[in-house]
């Protein structure tokens, strides 16, 4: 059975189609990303497949389940990290988490591990309004798992995280993914994605161009390989022949040499002795990203 299953998910707001008939599928254990730019529809189409929103067509399933009308059955199975936390004011950051366990009639112990777990024991007695923008994000990340869900929803969750805490919340995630949970995040952060998820979707104007694993989606993109050397290397490695790569095509662009061919290359270079401080860069999912979806600013 998948985790996740949509078939023509649309959601219109008046003139706007901000989902466009989204069929995906998510299997159990899988961890997926969708990136996209602002307003390309991730969060929407995250709150129809969680049932927060109703969408205007399509179906949404989770583990078998339909998610609308609202399916107090899947409650327990499922958490949800929204953009927006919402909290329930003047609590401290442990009577917010204790609530949500008792609201799945999970025991106190649980939720103070959470918070030990989040790196915020020590802000436990801390009022949720008084709690750093990170802090209350890694708050609404530990009440969305405190009940040990199936399949986990996060919307942005390193958004505001510092470095420390980002690579803190990558390895719970992958270590929840690791025991069995299906796990969807949307991120603008590609290196998160190309480390975290086995497959991510890339979404614009409400639809998914493509949705594959990182690295099928940057050997579709068929970039040349950019090899930077150190200035001046450039001169003698054209003067001493790097064009003895018999057919290898290689471009010049300041001290960057661009070829499809890079081991011939490189071989070459070696033979030239010009390997000091040489760098490789293949494509990235960025650069997948931004060929997809362009470079214009969105709305
Ligand atoms: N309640 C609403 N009423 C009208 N338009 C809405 C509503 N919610 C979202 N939209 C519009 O739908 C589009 C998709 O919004 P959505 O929040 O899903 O984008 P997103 O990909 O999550 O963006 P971001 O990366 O900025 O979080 C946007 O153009 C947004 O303005």
């Amino acid at each position: 059975m998948g985790a996740i299953e949509t078939v023509d998910l649309t959601m219109t707001y008046g003139p706007l189609t901000a989902v466009d008939g989204v069929s995906m599928q998510v299997a159990e254990g899988e961890f997926v990303g969708v990136l996209g730019p602002n307003g390309a529809g991730k969060t929407t189409l995250l709150e129809m497949v969680e049932g927060l929103r109703r969408p205007t067509s399509g179906s949404a399933t989770v583990l078998g389940e339909p998610v609308w009308p609202r399916n107090a059955a899947l409650l327990p199975r499922i958490g949800v990290q929204l953009q927006a936390s919402s909290f329930f004011e003047r609590l401290t950051a442990r009577e917010q988490i204790h609530t949500f366990a008792a609201l799945y009639s999970r025991p106190a112990r649980e939720a103070d591990d959470w918070l030990e777990r989040v790196g915020l024991a020590e802000k436990a007695g801390t009022r949720v309004e008084d709690l750093s923008g990170g802090q209350a994000q890694r708050l609404s990340i530990a009440c969305a798992l405190v009940h040990d869900p199936e399949v986990l929803f996060l919307d942005e969750p390193t958004a505001s995280l510092d470095p420390q805490a980002r690579r803190n919340l990558w390895d719970l995630l992958s270590g929840l993914n690791e025991s069995g949970r299906t796990v969807v995040l949307t991120t603008h952060h590609m290196d998160e994605a190309e480390t975290l998820c086995d497959r991510v979707a890339i979404m614009d104007h409400g639809r998914i161009l493509e949705m594959d694993s990182p690295a099928a989606l940057v050997r579709g993109l068929d970039a040349p390989t950019r090899i930077t050397v150190a200035p001046g290397l450039v001169d003698r490695a054209a003067g001493r022949s790097i064009d003895g790569v018999e057919d290898a095509e290689v471009g010049v662009e300041g001290t960057v040499l661009v070829t499809r061919e890079p081991a011939r290359v490189v071989s070459r270079l070696a033979e030239l002795d010009l390997l000091d401080g040489v760098q490789l860069h293949t494509g990235t999912l960025e650069d997948v990203f931004l060929t997809l979806t362009g470079r214009e600013y969105r709305a």
